[in-house]
């Protein structure tokens, strides 16, 4: 009733004192007519409206009684009109009219206003039930519709679980493709014969411990291909991430107190010119926290006293552009764990010159190489640099992938199959270690294809290429050592290295974008290596 009431039109007051006053004139009119005080009309009423005889109006009364409270004032005085009942009042109404004519005709304009008033109360209940209607309406038809949708949802999830239902014998049967089923990894499967020196040499289907994904390329290459995808947040795939967590787990030295300062890694990265400063910082400080001791860069002369200001705990040698440059390196090269050469390199002749030499004499002395960025563009115009190096990893975004095949197989790369390029682009290169980098990283020795899928982010801001192979060039040097140690048997240790920093770069990733959002830079993910890392691979 509230709400019939405030749908009401409201009544000017001055509207009902201006038709008080012209009633009172036009009682007055009547008065000399009739001898009869208006004020009668109120005083000897019952309260009910009284109506003119003359004046035929049809109401609609509403079928709920309606108790309005009308106040009137008329002057100074104020007077309450009540109608009780709408439906009594018509009754009373009717069976009083002959007798009060002269009264009526007296009070006709306030009657007029009562008449126009209870009109105006009984349309706007009838609005309010419309309204009503119309809105029980539209809730059925919104609830129809989430019903139907509902009803559409549940279909598809039956057709998708009887989709998969029926793949699954069929995948079974067909060993060539096997992307849904979880890698073997056994340190005690004998057929697995690395031993420590193992990954020195090119795998054999015979001798690695994955025989059952191993097929001669060229038969089917996707016979090939062991998709493993990696997501810690899936329930379904816990199991097989463990596999290879606790494998990178591993590798990762103890923090003790016996050890001295350099043990646990001195790796060096070769880059930093003038134009890129920022490439090479990023690795060598994400070295650092992962956990190696020290970290040197060897970049141009202009380049270094820009990179040492980043961080005072880098080893900055500016000899990159010097003409013994290969010499002042070759120097520390005894002392270095692992090698990471590319980030922030440039690609002059002279540089990418000093670079190649360097690698040729890392190789010889069988250090972790990993190469990325400008580093690419060299392995690019010779490949011989690092080909069929077991301890060497190439780290390609997609641009850098697509000219690295190009250069070795002279034709465009099927781009509707990257698990086959890369496979095909690893045996190429004497079965080096391969990241593809992208959605999913994609990680292969040419035997099989690993996905790291792990959840990053959407942000991707420059560097974190560098914080990849930074972090790689340590986690290359524990997973070598821990293999001489024998302590894996069951992996190539630079594929365990590249899958633990491809995870390690999507966590950090994954951790500044839940603290910086949008605004996530390389420096954010690099402060979340230690959380990161503690989480994947200490816990
Ligand atoms: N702060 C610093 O100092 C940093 C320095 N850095 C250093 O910069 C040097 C050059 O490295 P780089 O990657 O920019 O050169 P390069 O490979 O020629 O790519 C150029 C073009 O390729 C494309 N493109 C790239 N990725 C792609 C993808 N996934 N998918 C598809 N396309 C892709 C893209 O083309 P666009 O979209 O512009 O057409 C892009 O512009 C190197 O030394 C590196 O270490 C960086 O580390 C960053 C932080
Ligand atoms: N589309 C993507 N979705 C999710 N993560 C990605 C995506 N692309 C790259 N990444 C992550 O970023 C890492 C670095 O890949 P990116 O393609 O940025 O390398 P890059 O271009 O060499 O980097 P840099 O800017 O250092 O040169 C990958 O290892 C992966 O973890």
């Amino acid at each position: 009733m509230e709400r019939i009431l405030s749908n009401r039109p409201a009544l000017d007051p001055q509207e009902l004192i201006d038709g008080g006053a012209g009633g009172e004139e036009e009682a007055g009119d009547g008065l000399e007519e009739d001898g009869e005080d208006v004020q009668d009309g109120y005083s000897e009423g019952t309260g009910e409206c009284p109506y003119p005889a003359e004046t035929e109006v049809k109401l609609e009364y509403p079928t709920v009684p309606i108790p309005i409270p009308v106040k009137v004032t008329v002057g100074n005085n104020s007077t309450s009109v009540r109608s009780h009942n709408t439906n009594h009042s018509a009754g009373n109404l009717s069976a009083r009219a002959p007798k009060r004519a002269r009264k009526r005709r007296a009070n006709f304009p306030m009657e007029k206003l009562m008449e126009q008033f209870l009109e105006q109360s009984a349309q706007a209940e009838d609005n309010f039930y419309r309204m009503e209607e119309q809105r029980l309406q539209a809730e059925d038809h919104r609830r129809e519709a989430e019903h139907a949708r509902e009803l559409h949802m549940l279909q598809m999830l039956g057709q998708m679980f009887s989709s998969i239902s029926s793949a699954r014998p069929s995948s079974a049967a067909a060993p060539s493709k096997p992307p849904t089923r979880p890698p073997v990894i056994s340190s005690t499967s004998p057929s697995c014969t690395r031993g420590p020196a193992a990954h020195l040499r090119r795998p054999s289907p015979q001798t690695d411990c994955f025989t059952q994904q191993s097929q001669p390329l060229g038969t089917d290459p996707k016979a090939l291909v062991f998709d493993r995808y990696y997501s810690l947040g899936s329930t379904s795939h816990r199991g097989m991430d463990e596999d290879i967590l606790s494998l990178v787990k591993s590798t990762v030295p103890p923090l003790t107190s016996k050890k001295h300062k350099g043990q646990d890694g001195r790796i060096g990265i070769i880059g930093g010119c003038r134009e890129y400063t920022g490439a090479p910082y990023f690795a060598a400080i994400s070295a650092l926290k992962v956990g190696a001791d020290l970290s040197h860069v060897f970049c141009t002369k202009d380049a270094a006293t820009v990179i040492k200001s980043y961080s005072p705990e880098l080893i900055v040698h500016p000899v990159l552009d010097s003409p013994n440059a290969v010499e002042e390196i070759e120097k520390w090269l005894p002392r270095l764990h692992g090698l990471v050469v590319g980030p922030g390199l440039g690609r002059e002749d002279l540089l990418l010159k000093t670079a190649k030499e360097v690698i040729e004499k890392s190789k010889a002395r069988d250090i972790p190489i990993v190469i990325d960025a400008d580093g690419l563009w060299l392995v690019t115009q010779q490949p011989s640099v690092i080909q069929g190096y077991q301890k060497g990893i190439l780290t390609p975004n997609f641009m850098e992938f697509t000219r690295l095949y190009e250069a070795l197989h002279h034709e465009p790369m099927d781009s509707s199959d990257y698990q086959r390029s890369v496979l095909q682009l690893s045996v190429a290169m004497g079965n080096l270690t391969l990241v593809l980098k992208g959605e999913q990283d994609l990680i292969t020795d040419g035997n099989k294809v690993y996905s790291c899928s792990l959840e990053g982010s959407g942000r991707r801001c420059g560097g974190q290429g560098d914080l990849l192979s930074g972090s790689m060039g340590v986690l290359a040097h524990w997973a070598h050592a821990a293999s001489t140690a024998g302590m894996i048997r069951s992996m190539n240790p630079s594929v365990v290295a590249a899958f633990g920093a491809c995870s390690l770069t999507r966590q950090c990733n994954s951790q500044a974008f839940q603290r910086h959002g949008r605004s996530t830079t390389t420096t954010d993910m690099i402060q979340e290596i230690g959380s990161a890392f503690k989480k994947l691979f200490e816990s």
